[in-house]
């Protein structure tokens, strides 16, 4: 594929992705990235498995450095400023850019101390305003009424699509500008769904949202742009109704009827 900028016009970008490759030992898994996440929209990542949406979305915040076979050049630029190259502590990049994962994942403790915990790597609150900022990110992410009683019970307690919204909490919580979600409903019955996916839409209004899904009907619904991948490379990004509706490549048209493969 050739370097062209994948910029929606009109759109700040939040996240600049330049001339992105990203390596596992020897195997090229991003080939040569080009695109603009434009801010307080939601972007989704869409491709057959294997494509790289995951990878992607683990470069934006440099999870993958947690292990040492794997490696990005080129540059994430957030506001302008290179996120791989930034000697700044990556604790700092996660705290701007937080990530949900696909399967829910509870930390052993009580519901409170869930998104307390986070909080406390980054602020020191008085108990007043750690009680304020719980209850807040509860309300953002749709779960405060089903908890509000049982604060003190463990998180592990509560059904899958509860716990996806605890995670998605606790992402909020640390109050960040980007929030990655990686795949957050696959693990979950339709009606936790739809209410993650009404959650996703309002998350726009106060964060940059990327989500890598594998499905398509949750794109469509959801984002305001859309991104296909295929075997490493973007092949088409541009207005989710447009990249639908009127896709450019016959690559992108065969995919979302279905034809590919
Ligand atoms: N830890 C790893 N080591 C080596 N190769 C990997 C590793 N993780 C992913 N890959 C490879 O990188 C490519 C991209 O994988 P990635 O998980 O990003 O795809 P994906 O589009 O998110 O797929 P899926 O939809 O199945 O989750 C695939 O070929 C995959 O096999």
């Amino acid at each position: 594929m050739d370097a062209k900028i994948e910029t929606p016009l009109s759109e700040r970008a939040k996240l600049s992705v330049r001339n992105l490759n990203f390596f596992y030992g020897s195997f090229h898994a991003l080939k040569n990235i080009n695109l603009d996440i434009p801010q307080n929209k939601v972007t989704a990542f869409i491709g057959p498995s294997g494509c790289g949406k995951s990878t992607l979305l683990r470069t934006l915040n440099r999870m993958f450095e947690l292990y040492p076979e794997q490696r990005a050049e080129g540059q994430i630029l957030l506001d302008g400023e290179d996120i791989l190259s930034s000697k700044d502590d990556v604790s700092l990049i996660r705290a701007k850019v937080g990530m949900v994962f696909q399967k829910p994942t509870p930390f052993p403790m009580s519901i409170y101390d869930n998104i307390a915990f986070g909080v406390k790597l980054f602020e020191t609150l008085p108990r007043v305003e750690m009680d304020e900022r719980v209850e807040w990110a509860l309300k953002k992410a749709a779960l405060w009424t089903e908890v509000k009683d049982k604060l003190n019970q463990s998180g592990s307690g509560l059904s899958g699509g509860q716990q996806q919204r605890l995670c998605i909490a606790r992402g909020i919580a640390i109050k960040p500008e980007v929030l990655l979600l990686d795949e957050p409903c696959s693990a979950l019955d339709p009606i936790s769904t739809g209410k993650i996916e009404e959650l996703i839409h309002e998350l726009k209004s106060d964060y940059t949202v990327a989500i890598v899904t594998h499905n398509m009907q949750q794109a469509a619904r959801c984002s305001d742009y859309t991104a296909y991948m295929y075997l490493g490379d973007l092949i088409e990004f541009g207005p989710t109704a447009e990249l639908f509706m009127k896709p450019k490549r016959k690559d992108t048209e065969d995919y979302i009827t279905g034809r590919f493969g």
